[in-house]
């Protein structure tokens, strides 16, 4: 197959997957980002890099988001959201975090393949995206895609279009995102 073909596949793939996720769960999660007082997002590896995107969008937005684990991110309080993105629900580090979250009254969301992991079950607000496990062979959800990359990709969209509905509520411009762009590059 040419790559280029590929590059159709995963379009199509992506196509099948964003269509099977949860208006209503989506729009939970806005919510809950505007009525937070501070926004934390936290996610290992590959999932991790997408969680950043995250927090660079809203950090452009003007709301006070870190990531999880950055030297010079606060820490947690009662009226903060944590959002997980994690596709299994069950890496380690995540759990952990999660539990402490709730400890400290916090509220923590959860964006999974599984709402019924671990992390879903702690979670006040899971947000599902139906996708193959990174570690499962058989699955419902089929890709040509090496672990969990559907997943990856389908949460950076997400993401993306959080943020265009929070822009949206806050009657937020691009540009006006671009004037809090790091002038240091
Ligand atoms: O980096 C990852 C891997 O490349 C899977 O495609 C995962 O994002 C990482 O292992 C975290 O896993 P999850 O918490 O299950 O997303």
């Amino acid at each position: 197959m040419k790559t280029t073909q590929y590059l159709a596949e995963i379009e199509n793939e992506l196509n099948r997957t964003i269509e099977l996720i949860s208006e209503d769960e989506a729009e939970k999660l806005v919510d809950h980002i505007l009525k937070s007082k501070k926004i934390f997002v936290a996610g290992a590896g590959r999932s991790g890099f997408m969680a950043k995107s995250f927090v660079m969008r809203m950090m452009h937005m003007g709301l006070d988001a870190f990531v999880v684990g950055e030297t010079v991110t606060p820490g947690l309080e009662k009226d903060d959201i944590l959002i997980i993105a994690s596709g299994s629900g069950e890496t380690k580090s995540l759990v952990s975090m999660a539990e402490k979250a709730k400890g400290l009254e916090a509220s923590v969301a959860v964006v999974t393949i599984s709402p019924d992991s671990t992390i879903g079950k702690i979670s006040d607000l899971a947000i599902k995206i139906p996708a193959k496990p990174k570690a499962g062979a058989d699955s419902d959800y089929k890709t040509i895609q090496p672990m969990g990359s559907l997943f990856e990709q389908s949460l950076l969209l997400l993401f993306d279009s959080i943020i265009l509905s929070v822009m949206e509520q806050k009657e937020l411009a691009g540009q006006t995102m671009f004037g809090r762009h790091a002038n240091l590059e």
